[in-house]
């Protein structure tokens, strides 16, 4: 089963910067202010604690060190995004059990993710010019994107009627990786990449996210939704179209 432990790059970029505590948990998949994890530690012995308690009464911290709410836009959309991770680690691993070719593409994609909670975690209006560059979110993944959205399309019949989401209790790989089933709907990758895609709009409207973040998460459900497409096909799956009553 897939693993949800992951080893996020801003943490990464955290330690290197404090240069204490190699010894991290690795296994927070979100973010944490440098103030916050420093009290992580256990006073001379330095031994990490997972827990700071600092969230306790309901608040938590941004890369930048600003105290909000947990339930804040931006808590949410790294929530949501970690929740993508998931679910699409989930997925991977039922693309490795079925021998399809495009798990590393999956790989990629979950490193990237964690990308974007750097991004999402560091509002642009409290952040200094350390934070930016270190957190700073490319292109690049979205080109890649692409490509791989091409190529995909490239093998698929054309798509000339909607899909209906149904449930395929022997195709898991679809179901979990792009066509949304109401038996798992909350499971299905593509369902919750457009939640997290909610989640981040309003964060880079209003400017205090990177514009190819909200780029990359609409460019990876019409992955998912193609991936799903493909791999059915592969697996002799017909589609379920839409067809207007009569
Ligand atoms: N409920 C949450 N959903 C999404 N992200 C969160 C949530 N709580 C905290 N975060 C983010 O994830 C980071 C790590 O989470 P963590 O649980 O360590 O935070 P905390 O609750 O503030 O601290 P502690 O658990 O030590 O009391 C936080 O710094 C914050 O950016």
């Amino acid at each position: 089963m897939a693993s949800i432990i992951t080893k996020p790059a801003h943490l990464r970029c955290m330690l290197t910067r404090t240069g204490k505590c190699l010894a991290v948990n690795w296994t927070k998949t979100s973010f944490g202010s440098e103030r916050s994890y420093a009290s992580k530690t256990d006073g001379e012995s330095r031994i990490p604690k997972i827990y700071t308690k600092t969230g306790d009464k309901g608040f938590s911290s941004t890369y930048t060190g600003e105290r909000r709410p947990k339930e804040d836009h931006v808590f949410e959309a790294l929530g949501t995004t970690d929740e993508l991770s998931s679910a699409i680690g989930l997925a991977r691993e039922f693309c490795i059990d079925k021998g399809h070719t495009f798990t590393d593409q999956l790989d990629k994609i979950q490193c990237v993710l964690q990308d974007v909670g750097s991004n999402i975690a560091t509002p642009q209006s409290s952040a200094r010019e350390i934070h930016i560059k270190k957190t700073k979110f490319s292109s690049q993944p979205v080109a890649d994107l692409e490509s791989w959205i091409d190529e995909f399309t490239e093998k698929l019949p054309p798509l000339t009627n909607f899909i209906l989401p149904v449930p395929l209790w022997v195709n898991t790989l679809s179901m979990h990786i792009g066509l949304m089933c109401f038996i798992l709907t909350s499971l299905s990758a593509r369902t919750v990449c457009r939640r997290a895609e909610r989640s981040v709009s309003p964060i880079v409207r209003s400017g205090e996210a990177d514009p190819d973040v909200a780029k990359y998460l609409n460019r990876l459900s019409d992955y998912l939704f193609t991936v799903a497409r493909y791999t059915a096909m592969k697996e002799g799956n017909e589609e379920t179209i839409y067809k207007r009553p009569e």
